[in-house]
C-alpha cells in the first residue's frame, strides 16, 4: 500500500478582532471573528518538510489585524474578500483562499458606551481563486423566531413507534440558521481598496427581514413547508441571492398537563423542551441559479 497525499488546506482560525472607529466623540464597533484558509501547492511542507511555500498561520493573524487598522471593517463580506484577495496575489504558492467571519452585534447604549445584542450573529464566506473568482454567501445563526398560533402539525406517516397526537394549533418556533449565495460575486472592479460597489449591509438587513416575514406570514403546515416559504421568499424577493441553506431546528412547545390541579389548558401554558429537537434543513434556490463552484465548501 502506498500513501498518497489528499486535499488538505491550512489556516489560523478564529482570529478575534475587535475594531473601533474613533471619528470624534462617537465610536464605533466592529467586533468580529475571523478564520482564514488557505490551499495551493502544499506538497513539500507535507512530504519533505520544506516549508518555503508556508506563509505562517501567525503571518495570516497578525494580517487580519493590520488589515484592520489599515482598511477598517465596514461590511464583513468586503473584509473577507479584502484578505482573501491579499493571500491569494501576494502568495505564489497560495491558490485558494477561503475567509470566513462571524460578526457580533453591539447595541449603542451612549456615544462609547455599547451593550453585546442577543445571541444572534451574522456570518460569511468569501472563497477566492487564483482564476479570479470569488464567491460570497452571507448569513445569520441564532435568529429565533416564534408563533403563538398558525402551526398545525397532522396528517404525517404512521408506524408502531408513533404516539404523536395530530397538532391543529400549535406553537412553531425555532432559531434559524440561514446561508446564502449571492449570485454575482462582486469583483470589486479596480483594486481590493476600492469596494463601495455593492451593498452588503442592505442585502443582509433585507434578506433577513424576508426571513422573518415568510415566518410570521405563513400558516404553517409543517416546519418543512416553513422552510420553503422563507427561502422561496428570499430568492423570489432579493435578485442578488440564487440560493437559501437553511437549518430550522424545531424548539418543541409541550402544553403542560393541568388536570392534576383542576385546571384545563386551553394553549395557554407551555413547557419549552430544549432537547431532543427536530432538525429541518433544506436549499432553496432560483432555478437559473449559477453553478455554486466552492461557495459551500
Ligand atoms: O413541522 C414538523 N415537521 C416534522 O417533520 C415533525 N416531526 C415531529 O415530530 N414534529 C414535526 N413537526
Amino acid at each position: 500500500m502506498t500513501a498518497v497525499l489528499g486535499p488538505n488546506r491550512y489556516g489560523k482560525a478564529e482570529t478575534r478582532v475587535v475594531r473601533v472607529t474613533r471619528d470624534g466623540e462617537v465610536h464605533r464597533l466592529k467586533d468580529c471573528n475571523v478564520g482564514v484558509s488557505l490551499s495551493g501547492d502544499m506538497r513539500d511542507v507535507h512530504l519533505t518538510g520544506d516549508n518555503s511555500a508556508v506563509l505562517p498561520t501567525d503571518s495570516q493573524k497578525n494580517t487580519v489585524y493590520a488589515f484592520a487598522k489599515k482598511h477598517g471593517i465596514t461590511q464583513i463580506e468586503e473584509f473577507a474578500r479584502l484578505l482573501a484577495r491579499h493571500f491569494v496575489d501576494s502568495q505564489p504558492a497560495i491558490r485558494h483562499a477561503r475567509v470566513s467571519i462571524e460578526e457580533y452585534a453591539w447595541e449603542r447604549r451612549g456615544p462609547h458606551s455599547f451593550a453585546r445584542s442577543s445571541g444572534e450573529v451574522r456570518t460569511c464566506v468569501v472563497h477566492h481563486d487564483q482564476d479570479g473568482t470569488t464567491t460570497v454567501v452571507s448569513g445569520l445563526e441564532g435568529l429565533v423566531l416564534l408563533n403563538t398560533t398558525g402551526s398545525e402539525f397532522h396528517g404525517f406517516a404512521r408506524d408502531e413507534y408513533t404516539t404523536l397526537p395530530p397538532a391543529t394549533d400549535r406553537v412553531l418556533a425555532t432559531a434559524v440558521t440561514a446561508r446564502w449565495r449571492h449570485t454575482t460575486p462582486p469583483d470589486g472592479r479596480t483594486s481590493p481598496d476600492t469596494l463601495e460597489i455593492y451593498d452588503f449591509g442592505e442585502s443582509y438587513e433585507e434578506v433577513r427581514r424576508c426571513l422573518i416575514d415568510a415566518f410570521a406570514g405563513t400558516h404553517s403546515l409543517s416546519l418543512q413547508q416553513t422552510l420553503y416559504a422563507m427561502g422561496a421568499r428570499v430568492v423570489e424577493t432579493r435578485p442578488e441571492v440564487c440560493e437559501v441553506r437553511l437549518a430550522l431546528p424545531n424548539k418543541h412547545h409541550f402544553l403542560v398537563d393541568l388536570s392534576p390541579f383542576g385546571m384545563d389548558n386551553d394553549n395557554e401554558v407551555y413547557y419549552a423542551a430544549d432537547r431532543p429537537y427536530g432538525l429541518i434543513e433544506g436549499a432553496v434556490l432560483d432555478d437559473a441559479a449559477p453553478d455554486a463552484g466552492p461557495a459551500w465548501d
